[in-house]
């Protein structure tokens, strides 16, 4: 097996920076849905000139390189004992190379283990089979999806939909909800993977398992092909749309699968997955450990480059120049809609930073400054000096009981994110002269085009995603979504979703 190691570093580059056919097929479609020049249609041609990017550069598509799950099957015989060194070294080797963010954290300490390993990770589930092959499955799902994963218990009540029973109508009522309660957060448009049945472990683990299926297969259960269909087919009404921004695409695929549950229990289970769907798999052979061949890349699909656009006649669209220290006219002077492109500093700050921040001083003056919700993927040269080499926005929400308050602290002008912030967000952008900014989730590659030179680093205790990098940027493009004025783009698509959600709580399936 003096292949093995090698065989598993390149499934593990491979699926970090390179979008299987099959999702690439369905960003583009989605696209195509889009009319050009809307939001959700610049986001598209983003997310796709970013698939590019990750490719060429060989780096993350996403910073956020997720948690890596294997799934193994050996014929028997072959030591598993092995296979999982093996695993471990490869994963070790691309955290080094920037193929993988140091992702594992100690949930007490908070202590980043640096290296991708940890009691736990990487996950790596092993199955015996009757083939000859070893086939070895990888999915990189990032936390911001997986945060938005959710599990129902049956009979319940779910807002919009009512009444939800221990049947198929019920699954369908769950897996709307699961969409909507995703809104933006998870980077839709989004996969999502069912689990109906099964306890509340085996559940989520069959759910995740549906993400593994390819996007344009049928169901062989005729009924929850069915459902399938309906799925794709409504969740697209609920206009939710790219980034949570509105839209015709919010749902690029759904996969349901079935197990037998227990007589007191009924669990719906949803794994919700970005567009950023990074999996692949390889069949090895088994005495050199050699690839034989890819399990996603039936064909070469290019992605769709088509700019979006410029606005229609009627939908204008303002394009600001901000550069730190910003002003507070300037941030008064921002609507909802318009596109803001930075130049100048800013700085990165998430979980840690901002919990820290509440109770201690700032080691930067960050008055007019630039607070940007991202955690990278940095590497340092022989000379010492770090590059970004990943660094799209993160969801922001999780810092929402900390943001006004750290808005006012430090006289924060602009927070930069994804998925949008809060009611308690928006007061404070309102009171004290503020502006949050979307950007493209996902996009770590576009974004660390604009990152031209690390300034500085601060709490490297923290671990690489969540110190705080003091960053130099150039043409950095995002949209205000949430402005001073109490306008959120966010609590209207919410709103508006939950509405048409509502349209869908007649029966369908009796
Ligand atoms: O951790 C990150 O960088 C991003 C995360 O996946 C998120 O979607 O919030
Ligand atoms: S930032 Fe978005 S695209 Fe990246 S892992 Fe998180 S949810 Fe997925």
């Amino acid at each position: 097996m003096e292949n093995l190691k090698q065989s598993i570093l390149e499934l593990i580059t491979d699926t970090s920076t390179n979008l299987p056919p099959d999702v690439r097929r369905a960003v583009n479609a989605a696209k195509v849905k889009e009319d050009l020049g809307t939001r959700a249609a610049i986001s598209l041609s983003t997310i796709t000139q970013n698939v590019v990017m990750a490719e060429e550069n060989v780096s993350p598509i996403c910073q956020d390189t997720g948690m890596p799950t294997f799934e193994v099957k050996t014929p028997v015989g072959v030591n598993q004992i092995i296979i999982k060194k093996a695993i471990k070294e490869a994963i070790v080797e691309a955290t080094k190379t920037g193929k993988l963010r140091s992702n594992s954290v100690d949930s007490l300490t908070g202590a980043n283990s640096g290296d991708n390993l940890g009691p736990g990770t990487p996950v790596i589930h092993f199955e015996q089979w009757e083939e000859d092959d070893i086939e070895i499955k990888l999915i990189l799902k990032g936390g911001g999806c997986e945060n938005k994963n959710i599990q129902y218990s049956l009979p319940c009540e779910l807002e919009g939909l009512g009444k939800v029973g221990r049947n198929l109508d019920g699954v369908r009522k769950c897996i709307l909800h699961a969409v909507y309660q995703a809104q933006g957060q998870g980077c839709s448009a989004g996969f999502i993977g069912v689990g109906i049945g099964g306890d509340r472990t085996s559940g989520y683990a069959l759910a995740k398992h549906q993400l593994f299926r390819h996007v344009d297969d049928v169901n062989p259960n005729a009924d929850l092909a069915k459902l399938e269909d309906y799925i794709m087919e409504t969740a697209n009404q609920l206009g939710i749309g790219t980034m949570g921004f509105g839209g015709n695409s919010t749902l690029l695929g759904c996969k349901v699968g079935v197990e037998n549950r227990l007589p007191a229990s009924f669990f719906v289970s949803v794994a919700y997955n970005c567009w950023a769907f990074r999996r692949q798999g390889v069949r090895l052979n088994p005495e050199t450990g050699e690839i034989k061949r890819y399990l996603y890349k039936d064909e070469k699909v290019d992605m769709d480059l088509t700019p979006a656009a410029a606005a229609e006649a009627g939908e204008t669209r303002r394009e600001v120049v901000l550069e730190a220290p910003i002003t507070e006219e300037q941030i008064r002077s921002l609507k909802v809609g318009d596109v803001v492109i930075i130049n100048g500093e800013m700085h990165t700050g998430r979980d840690a930073l901002h919990s820290y921040l509440m109770e201690n001083d700032c080691p930067v003056d960050m008055n007019g400054g630039i607070i940007y919700h991202c955690g990278p993927v940095m590497l340092r040269d022989e000379a010492g000096e770090w590059h970004v080499k990943a660094a799209g926005p993160t969801t922001s929400i999780r810092e929402e009981p900390y943001q006004g308050d750290i808005i006012k602290k430090f006289g924060i002008r602009a927070v930069i994110g994804k998925g949008g912030m809060g009611a308690k967000t928006l007061k404070a952008l309102g009171e004290h002269g503020a502006v949050y900014l979307n950007a493209i989730g996902g996009a770590a590659q576009y974004y660390a085009e604009c990152l031209e030179k690390v300034e500085g680093v601060d709490f490297m205790e923290f671990g690489v995603p969540e110190a705080m990098w003091h960053l130099r940027v150039k043409g950095f493009a995002a949209i205000v979504t949430m402005d001073s004025h109490g306008n959120s783009l966010h609590a209207d698509v919410e709103k508006s979703s939950l509405e048409r959600l509502a349209q869908f709580a007649e029966p369908v399936f009796k």
